[in-house]
């Protein structure tokens, strides 16, 4: 599990620390980690560590201070190092420690803007310590038009973050522009929680997170992201005298006759994912096509209280006028089983819900159920603030949201928050969000009532449907790679998907070698 934490967690955390003398320590081992990954990323480049040129952008606080100390590494092993005073004022001891290995110091002024950039975009390596978990708000006045001029500049080399992504603020992600994107973040103590969440996760790169000495200190995480061993261990397996029955039976609520392949692909990510049975309830025009596509699937016009399952997926390719699938929707969410609530079924939810329902709204459908809560968003304020949105939408509705997209952020009500990237960009593609309902289904028909397990990894039984959910999008996700891996890399449907998953889920489940990777855990890069 990679466990992130939130700027003021961090500063918490080192508190002690600090009161015990120990700061100059602490930004030491940050510095060197940071130079020691330039020096990682120069060597992968085949670029020449003598004579490679570094230019570190450094703010006025301790950020700046530990670009200034790695330059000042880097500059002992022989490189060309420039630092670029973006504030009034440069962090002492770093100044001074990155002057005496030889290092140029340049202020940043109007004039001299355009030249410190040009000199940015040919280095080998721009070295981003501007602001860190100090910063409130984006990039002001001359930094922000530097930063604004280098990221227009086709750069040469690559952009190592120092702590993170200056104007990306360390708790939600939110990024006020401008900010210069990285090819690799280090982050220092532990993951930053805006890191792992867009859009910060868009500027961050690759996450190495370095040890500095803090980390007994750390309190819960903010956001935890579960990992190949977490995932084998959450995985259900069939017992030795299982059948179908005690597998999962996971009802399936979905399709219309404007949009019936949404119930096939349900069906197919559901039966992809270890299900027992599948039971569809919809028109029978919709279910001829389930029957004709998924044989395994027992199809009913009946009610939902005629039908026995462990759980329920609803709303996937349902209007708001398909008003006999939308009362079969609204009678699974009242049963008490747990749902998952699609696409058509999210306008019609009661205003108050428990955990066991796992709502998956992409940007634009949680802007919508924020409106129907009388709030005022839009799919892209939703976008630039993924994090509290989901969190806010699950605290807001007493439900388990799942928010879709290139990261994928899952909140438990007043509980935990999980972040997913386990996916590629061909995933956006129609009817790949019907299969993620169908495996999230297919989950909670398996592993609901096994509060045992999640136990096991220190997961309350109200925090399980969130675990289970992130476990789906992980599932899902790693599917769709594997999908686009199989045509080397090139783009992949919905079908697909599910085609992959059993592959997907049998590669998982084999990763169960916790405890090496527990040992490692704390210098693995994030992804
Ligand atoms: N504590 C430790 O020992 C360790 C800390 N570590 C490192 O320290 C970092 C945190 O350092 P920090 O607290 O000094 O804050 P930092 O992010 O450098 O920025 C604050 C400065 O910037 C200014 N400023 C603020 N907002 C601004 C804006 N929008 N635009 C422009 N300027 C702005 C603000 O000035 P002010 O506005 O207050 O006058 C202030 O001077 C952390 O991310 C990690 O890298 C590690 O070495 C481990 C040990
Ligand atoms: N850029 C992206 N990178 C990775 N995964 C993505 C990206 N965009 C979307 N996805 C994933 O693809 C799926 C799309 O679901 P959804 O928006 O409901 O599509 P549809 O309604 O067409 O099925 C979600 O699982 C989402 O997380
Ligand atoms: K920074």
């Amino acid at each position: 599990m990679i466990s992130a934490y939130t700027g003021t967690q961090v500063r918490a955390a080192e508190e002690p620390l600090l009161a015990a003398g120990l700061g100059d320590a602490l930004m030491q081992r940050a510095a060197r980690g940071l130079a020691n990954a330039v020096v990682h990323e120069l060597k992968d480049s085949g670029t020449r560590l003598s004579g490679a040129r570094v230019v570190v952008l450094a703010g006025k606080g301790n950020n700046g201070g530990d670009g200034l100390y790695a330059a000042a590494f880097l500059a002992s092993r022989g490189m060309r190092t420039t630092a670029v005073l973006t504030g009034d004022a440069a962090h002492p001891a770093g100044l001074a420690a990155f002057e005496r290995a030889g290092g140029r110091v340049h202020r940043l002024t109007e004039a001299a803007l355009p030249g410190l950039a040009a000199e940015a975009a040919a280095a080998d390596v721009v070295i981003d310590a501007v602001l860190g978990t100090g910063a409130k708000g984006g990039l002001r006045g001359s930094a922000a038009d530097l930063i604004q001029a280098i990221t227009d500049a086709h750069l040469h080399g690559f952009v190592v973050a120092c702590d993170l992504p200056s104007g990306v603020d360390a708790d939600t992600g939110e990024a006020a522009a401008p900010v210069l994107p990285a090819d690799l973040t280090v982050t220092f103590g532990g993951a930053k929680s805006g890191l792992l969440a867009d859009p910060g996760a868009d500027y961050a790169g690759r996450v190495l997170v370095v040890p500095i000495g803090i980390e007994e200190h750390l309190p819960e995480p903010a956001l935890r992201r579960l990992e190949g061993p977490d995932l084998a261990r959450l995985l259900p397996q069939p017992a030795r005298r299982a059948q179908k029955y005690s597998r999962g039976v996971l009802g399936v609520v979905a399709g219309s006759e404007d949009y019936p392949g949404a119930a096939v692909l349900a069906c197919r990510g559901a039966l992809a994912a270890g299900v027992g049975m599948v039971r569809y309830l919809g028109p029978p025009s919709v279910a001829d096509l389930v029957r004709q596509s998924c044989p395994e699937v027992v199809c009913s016009t009946g009610t939902v209280a005629e039908s026995r399952v462990q759980a329920w997926l609803v709303g996937s390719g349902m209007g708001p006028h398909d008003h006999e699938q939308l009362t079969r929707a609204r009678d699974a969410i009242a049963s008490d089983l747990p749902v998952v609530a699609d696409a058509g079924a999210l306008p019609a939810l009661p205003a108050i819900l428990a955990p066991h329902v796992v709502l998956t709204p992409h940007a634009g459908e949680l802007a919508s159920l924020f409106h129907r809560l009388g709030r005022g968003e839009n799919r892209e304020s939703v976008e630039a603030a993924t994090l509290g949105a989901v969190r806010h939408a699950a605290d807001r509705t007493g439900a388990t949201v799942l928010l879709k997209g290139a990261t994928t952020l899952v909140a438990a009500p007043w509980g935990a928050t999980y972040s997913q990237a386990d996916g590629t960009p061909w995933l956006a593609t129609a009817g790949s969000g019907d299969v993620l309902a169908g495996v999230i289904g297919a989950l909670l028909a398996q592993a609901g009532s096994d509060v045992g397990r999640f136990r096991q990894l220190g997961v309350e039984p109200d925090g399980r449907w969130a675990a289970i959910a992130a476990l789906g999008a992980a599932l899902h996700g790693q599917a769709g790679r594997a999908a686009s891996e199989a045509v080397s890399g090139g783009p992949i449907t919905a079908g697909r998907v599910a085609d992959a998953l059993p592959e997907t889920w049998g590669k998982v489940s084999m990763l169960s070698n916790y405890g090496a990777w527990k040992r490692n855990s704390h210098s693995q890069p994030l992804r």
